[in-house]
């Protein structure tokens, strides 16, 4: 479903040297996995004799007895199309070879041998076994069968999802072999361990399947040997993760006495779709592998995973002053550099007591901070139009005066009267040439100013309104520098909120996050705002979360719209969410041509949609496709 596949990690109870006894544990965490769903299970590395066999694993008794449980388990799946990979000790040419062997409807895709074999201390494996390195392109003979045989095996199943499958310490070499797999198209790499249990050691494997899913640019699932396993020198405590792209998903509780498994839904079309636009990945070096094709494994019916409602926003459990004064920084020496490269140490901004012009004003403020340089030269100035209400126009005010910058008053009713006139417009007629007119009224009076004390106006747009091309064309669009142009508007809010730790501003930014968002262009009623951005372009909430899986994932529409469906639950319905991401989609199209001449401004978070750096797109593309899809 839209890419996902659900994969499981499991750690079966372990009876060491009794394949038998394995095998009906594996049976039935199998079967139930297939009830679950789950497109592929692994389990821990020399699944069916025990890892700990020892000297064992070279006796030819165990060693009937493993193939007698793979032939037992096949014809328990024959059934059964989820993919399972478990460990098996096979002979090959006589030399034995520590494989995973993958097994799907009752039949044998692969074996893939281990190509590092640890051999030190309590690790002795080449005692038993021989490297696979260098064996490519090549059968094997099992059960009377050729079965494909090799490091080189990659398994795709015409959709999204190619893996490919490592074991143990191989995750652990310099050059992992998952390395090249993922190189050559694998999107899901799988791990078959044994891994003892050392103080502290479980952080750092954990630490070691997530930053490979990074570098892989895939999904990770790796399962480990449990307590089970023979405790004569070492304990084994049964790990299983599952990591995509630098997050794990899914961890087990270790040392479990149960047969057991884990899963997460991975979604591996935002994987694919991630690697075509990274240009690293793809000058990674490609080699020949063999790809063995499998069949359809079960669709899930509905998405097991928390879906961020927003995704833009730090996690509650990050440090968000920390993040912050990231934030605010970025933006101030994206400000200096420019400021001092210009020779200009005066600032203009026009404040409206809305959230984006104080943000501006604040990271401004912190830029004159750093530099030691005069607040004064901050030039604010607040401009009442018809709509401007006491409300937002005190606390510009308030907000001015206890940061200590130079507050201007400039009427623009005349001016935009005067203007009306020129043009031959009604002013009661409060059109889009009504209110644009006052906000070019505002971007001349900044500009203008700028000019004669000798500053640089600073932009105020943040990142939802250039996605929705929110804001008037060469009026609020323009300025010098715009400092909040990558930041999003549920982003600005939370970094709004951060500077109530100054205690003399913490009550006016109380007051602005409470105000209504609204550009006040319309007359206000009995000093009320009357014109709600959010009741006509929809809730930002929501176009933030469009923008984030438009832009970043390159989600289709109908993902999109599951997606929000799935993060604001019963907040929103169907119906709404569909009828704001059609306008959001209109808008992100139609409104490009504002984009294409936006001015410099830092990019402070993953997404920007500056047209030189982040977001080249034609402005004159239609939308059509995507609305249709939405329709579907
Ligand atoms: N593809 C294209 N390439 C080049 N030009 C194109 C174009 N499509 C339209 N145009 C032209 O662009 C003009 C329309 O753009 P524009 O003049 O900007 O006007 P428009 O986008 O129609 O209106 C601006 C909107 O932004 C709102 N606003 C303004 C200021 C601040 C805020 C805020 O809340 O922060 C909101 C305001 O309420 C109004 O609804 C038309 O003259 C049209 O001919
Ligand atoms: N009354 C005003 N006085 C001074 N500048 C204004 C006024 N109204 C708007 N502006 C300028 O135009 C910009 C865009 O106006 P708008 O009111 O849409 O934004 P905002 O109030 O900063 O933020 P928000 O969109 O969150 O309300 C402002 O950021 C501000 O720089
Ligand atoms: N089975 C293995 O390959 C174990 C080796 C690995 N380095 C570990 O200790 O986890």
């Amino acid at each position: 479903m839209f890419g996902y596949y659900r994969v499981a990690s499991a750690v079966n109870q372990t009876t060491v040297a009794n394949p038998a006894k394995n095998a009906k544990e594996v049976i039935s965490l199998i079967k139930e996995a297939h009830q679950k769903e789950v497109s592929v299970i692994v389990f821990p590395e020399l699944t069916l004799t025990g890892y700990t066999a020892s000297d064992l694993l070279l006796n030819q008794t165990l060693l009937q007895a493993q193939e007698d449980a793979l032939n037992k388990i096949l014809k328990n799946i024959k059934e059964i199309n989820t993919i399972v990979i478990l460990g098996y000790a096979h002979i090959e040419a006589d030399r034995l070879y520590n494989c995973a062997i993958v097994l799907q409807n009752g039949n044998i895709l692969g074996l893939v041998p281990k190509t590092y074999l640890p051999n030190k201390k309590e690790f002795y494996e080449k005692r038993q076994f021989v490297s696979g390195k260098g064996i490519v392109r090549t059968t094997t003979s099992l059960k009377g069968d050729e079965v494909p045989f090799g490091v080189d095996l990659l398994f795709n199943d015409g959709k999204d999802m190619t893996f490919g499958v490592e074991i143990c310490e191989d995750l652990w070499a310099v050059t992992p072999p998952s390395n090249h797999m993922a190189s050559n198209g694998a999107n899901l790499i799988f791990n078959l361990s044994a891994s003892n249990e050392l103080i502290g050691k479980h952080e750092y494997r954990e630490e070691l399947v997530r930053t490979q899913s990074a570098r892989c640019m895939a999904a990770y699932v790796y399962s480990s040997a449990g307590v089970g396993e023979s405790t004569t020198d070492t304990v084994y405590g049964g790990h299983a993760i599952i990591s995509e792209y630098g997050t794990t998903l899914k961890e087990n509780e270790r040392f479990r006495m149960d047969s057991h498994f884990i899963t997460a839904d991975v979604d591996l079309e935002r994987l694919r779709w991630l690697r075509l636009n990274e240009t690293s990945f793809s000058d990674g070096r490609r080699k020949p592998v063999s790809t063995i094709k499998v069949s359809p494994t079960p669709a899930i019916s509905a998405v097991e995973r928390e879906i961020n409602p927003m995704p833009f926003v730090p996690s509650q459990y990050a440090d968000k002053q920390a993040r912050c004064d990231e934030i605010v920084q970025i933006q101030a020496h994206g400000l200096i550099k420019r400021m001092t490269h210009a020779h200009i140490q005066k600032a203009v901004i026009g404040i409206s007591g809305g959230l984006d012009s104080t943000l501006a004003l604040l990271s401004t403020h912190r830029a004159f901070d750093i530099m030691g340089w005069d607040h004064k030269d901050i030039v604010a100035i607040t401009m009442p139009g018809f709509g401007t209400t006491t409300r937002t126009k005190s606390n510009a005010e308030k907000l001015c005066e206890r940061l200590g910058v130079t507050l201007k008053t400039v009427e623009i009713t005349n001016l935009s009267l005067n203007e009306f006139e020129a043009i031959e417009h009604d002013p009661s007629e409060h059109t889009v040439t009504y209110e644009n007119v006052q906000a070019r009224a505002r971007t001349s009076i900044l500009m203008n100013t700028a000019n004669k004390i000798g500053g640089l106006v600073i932009g105020t747009g943040d990142l939802s309104e250039v996605a929705l091309g929110w804001s008037t064309y060469n009026g609020d669009h323009m300025s010098m520098y715009a400092l909040n142009s990558s930041i999003p508007k549920t982003l600005v809010q939370y970094v709004i909120e951060y500077f109530k730790s100054e205690e003399k501003i913490a009550a006016i930014i109380d007051d602005i996050l409470a105000t209504p968002i609204s550009p006040e262009l319309l007359p206000h009623k009995e000093d009320e705002i009357v014109q709600h951005t959010e009741s006509i372009v929809g809730p930002y909430e929501l176009h933030d979360f469009f923008l984030y899986h438009f832009i970043k994932y390159g989600a289709k529409p109908e993902k999109i719209l599951y997606l929000a469906k799935k993060a604001f639950d019963i907040k929103y319905d169907e119906e709404h969410i569909k009828e704001w991401l059609t306008l959001f989609l209109k808008r992100f199209f139609t409104q490009q041509f504002k984009r294409s001449c936006i001015p410099d401004g830092p990019k402070v978070g993953t997404i920007s949609l500056s047209p030189r750096a982040d977001w080249r797109m034609p402005s004159d593309a239609d939308f059509e496709t995507w609305i249709k899809a939405l329709d579907n």
